[in-house]
């Protein structure tokens, strides 16, 4: 895997007139996981998206090196292809790869629409297209979302498969995510 990084230093994050929070550093090398945990509202989505380069940084800076994957609420596949179909359209950007189809419970669902997925089975398909795209950073944003038991200890289970592997994962979630050396951080603690 290539190596990664990422270094924020000083990041301060402002959405419309309002500072979200200020003053935060962190550093992630290849192996490591973060939670940022925090209350709704309080920048997580928003710090995600600025580490992806998806938003601006109000102050501060962000520094990565390695692909990054980001898995959010936004959809990730195209909602009115088959599953199958739509993840084929991915690999033939990612290059050929395992998709995990059977171990995500998805091998059966290949031909039914991505937007006639449930909530759990369309968190499968975009964790599903992540491992397709053999990005060395993952930025999950509330990857437990909507998922039953078994799906919860799954995905904590490739997250931790992941950083085994020599990558990083970047988890925002309010709940918790069991992965063994995690770091948390307290969003709450840079609050403006
Ligand atoms: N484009 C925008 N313009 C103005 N305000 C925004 C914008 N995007 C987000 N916000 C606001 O920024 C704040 C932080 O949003 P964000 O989604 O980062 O929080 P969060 O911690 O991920 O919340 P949740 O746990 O509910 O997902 C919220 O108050 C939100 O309304």
């Amino acid at each position: 895997m290539q190596e990664a990084f990422i270094v924020v230093r000083d990041l301060a994050c402002r959405r419309g007139d309002r500072l979200l929070f200020r003053n935060l550093s962190l550093s992630l090398n290849a192996g490591q996981a973060l939670q940022v945990a925090g209350s709704n509202g309080i920048g997580k989505s928003s710090l995600l998206r600025i580490v992806a380069g998806l938003a601006p940084a109000f102050a501060g800076s962000v520094e990565s090196q390695g692909t990054i994957g980001l898995v959010d609420e936004r959809p990730a596949l195209d909602p009115h292809l088959p599953l199958g179909k739509a993840l084929t359209f991915w690999q033939g950007i990612d290059g050929a790869a395992g998709n995990e189809l059977s171990r995500l419970g998805l091998a059966d669902l290949l031909d039914v629409p991505v937007r006639y997925l449930s909530t759990g089975q369309k968190k499968r398909a975009a964790l599903s297209r992540l491992i397709g795209q053999k990005a060395p950073i993952w930025l999950l944003d509330e990857p437990l979302n909507g998922l039953d038991g078994h799906a919860v200890e799954l995905t904590e289970q490739l997250a931790a498969e992941h950083c085994a592997a020599g990558g990083i994962a970047l988890i925002a979630s309010h709940q918790p995510f069991s992965l063994p050396g995690m770091e948390k951080l307290a969003l709450a603690d840079f609050a403006a």
